[in-house]
């Protein structure tokens, strides 16, 4: 698992260190990480340090320090290294260090150190550069990067957007990438998309967190020996290996009962599809059993794909409600109500998901796990007086997360390119698991069966724990992305095959 904290967290768990060690020293271990990181880097890219191009764009505060005691190293390792002032004054250590290292120095603002030029000469060193190092901004970080440094920020991402250089060069954010919202991964700002971002101490939360987490690229962690023990992280992200601790598996003596039985209550005359979906992926991901519930048209469907499944109301130990729910089917949604309010009464889990969401009780457990994305969170919150569109939460996807987590009581699935998690108490879980592809017709259908199944096969574990509901959500949030790659590696995938990739992904997630 990594855990993400927040600037204050950091800079708390940083001062003992910075008091007790020599001054500086801190930092100097931070940019020695970033250096070697950045000649791995180049070592990948080009077989070694020497003769390579490094400009390093450096702000204010310490997060420029870093840059500069950096490129120092890297230019005592045969680096041609230029700095980029965007501040009249900049680290004095970092500076000095630079200059004994022979670094070249040009500044974009008057009075800045070094050799005053346009942001348009500054842009031409760093497209031809072999790696970018951005030191604009880092903790202490307050809003966007602004003046110069956006100028410089918006046009070279744009033109490395455009890919056209001979050989783009490689972006190395310090510690974050300069201007994301270090806390909540906002972006008030133009933000230079990373390749990497090497981070100090702990990993700030705005790197898991979206819309920032998609720029932050891969990311790697300096450890300065920070203690965060007593620390709640603001922000959390599951990997590959946390899995098996999480997914039921049946002991010798389990039953198909003992092992989760899920209902489905899915599909339409309209969406039949998404009906197949939940139950197949629910059947496929390890249920004791499936349980049918809607229109005989669809539940023929349903056998045809899946004769494991049993088509009727019965035992069930976690229900999936409403995947291709058409609001205009009385019948259907009736049914969907129904399921709601018995399966609260009852203190079962539930995913709710498309048509559900309309039609959900005022106040919801935990347990009951809502899955809209962007348009359909938006809806959800609208109806309970909240000012709120689409773009907006695909702007600020965690704030309205976690507003509807506040205000449902439920928890909170947020799908989109990085899956945001709000559970009890305001756990914030970031998935990023899927190929881009996964944004397909059907996919959410499969995430939801999936989710009832673990639900189900956990239904007494959440209710004594209601924080374990994220987790478990996160999980599947992995799960289907891990499926998705397996199913097509690379390509476009669908969501019957990333259904049908879950066994295979289990299995692998299982033997670890
Ligand atoms: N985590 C650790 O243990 C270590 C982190 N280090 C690095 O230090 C930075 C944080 O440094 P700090 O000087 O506090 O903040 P910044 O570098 O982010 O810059 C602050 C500086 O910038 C001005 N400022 C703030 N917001 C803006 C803005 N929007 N536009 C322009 N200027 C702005 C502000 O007034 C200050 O002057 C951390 O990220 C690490 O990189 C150390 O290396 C020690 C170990
Ligand atoms: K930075």
């Amino acid at each position: 698992m990594i855990v993400g904290y927040t600037a204050a967290q950091v800079r708390a768990a940083e001062q003992p260190l910075l008091d007790a060690g020599p001054p500086g020293a801190l930092m100097h271990q931070a940019a020695f990480g970033l250096a070697v990181r950045v000649a791995r880097l180049l070592t990948d890219r080009r077989g070694g340090v020497r003769g390579a191009d490094v400009v390093a764009l450096v702000g204010p505060g310490n997060n420029g320090g870093d840059a500069l005691l950096a490129g120092a190293e890297l230019a005592r390792r045969g680096a041609g290294v230029t700095v980029v002032a965007t501040s009249a004054a900049v680290h004095d250590g970092g500076l000095a260090a630079l200059r004994a290292a022979g670094g070249t120095l040009l500044t974009v603002v008057d009075g800045g150190p070094g050799r005053r030029v346009w942001v348009g000469d500054a842009l031409a060193e760093a497209v031809s550069a072999d790696v970018v190092v951005d030191g604009l901004l880092g903790i202490g970080a307050r809003g966007a990067v602004r003046a110069e440094a956006a100028e410089l920020v918006t046009l070279l991402a744009e033109l490395l957007a455009q890919d056209v250089a001979p050989a783009v060069p490689d972006v190395v954010a310090v510690d974050v990438p300069s201007g994301i919202g270090v806390d909540d991964g906002d972006l008030p700002g133009p933000v230079l998309p990373a390749d990497l971002t090497v981070t100090f101490g702990a990993v700030k939360a705005g790197l898991l967190l979206p819309p920032a987490a998609g720029l932050a690229g891969d990311v790697e962690l300096v450890d300065l020996g920070l203690d965060l023990t007593g620390s709640t992280p603001a922000a959390a992200r599951l990997e590959v290996s946390d899995v098996a601790d999480l997914w039921p598996v049946p002991a010798a003596a389990s039953h198909k009962y003992t092992r989760g039985v899920v209902g489905v209550v899915a599909g339409t005359a309209l969406y039949p599809g998404a009906a197949v979906l939940a139950t197949t992926a629910a059947v496929l991901s390890g249920a004791g059993m499936v349980r049918y519930v809607g229109p005989a048209a669809v539940g023929h469907a349903v056998l045809a794909a899946r004769p494991e499944v049993v088509v009727g109301h019965g035992r069930v130990q976690a229900w999936v409600a409403g995947p291709g729910v058409d609001p205009a089917d009385a019948e259907q949604t009736g049914r969907v109500r129904d399921v709601l309010a018995e399966a609260l009464a009852a203190g079962l889990p539930v995913v709710a998901d498309a048509g559900a969401l309309g039609h959900l009780p005022d106040h919801l457990s935990p347990w009951v796990v809502l899955t809209p994305h962007a348009g359909e969170l938006a809806t959800l919150l609208s109806v309970r007086g909240e000012e709120v569109d689409r773009e907006r939460v695909e702007v600020d996807p965690v704030l309205w997360a976690r507003r509807a987590q506040r205000v449902t009581g439920a928890t909170v699935l947020l799908k989109g390119p990085t899956t945001v998690v709000v559970g009890a108490g305001g756990a914030v879980w970031a998935q990023s698991d899927g190929p881009a592809w996964l944004a397909t017709a059907g996919s959410g259908d499969v995430l939801a069966g999936l989710l009832g199944t673990l639900l189900a096969g956990c239904a007494d574990e959440v209710l004594e724990d209601p924080p374990l509901v994220a987790a478990l959500a996160a999980a599947a949030a992995l799960v289907h992305g891990r499926a998705a790659h397996r199913s097509n590696p690379g390509g476009p995938v669908h969501a019957l095959g990333v259904a049908h990739a879950l066994p295979g992904t289990v299995a692998d997630l299982l033997r670890g």
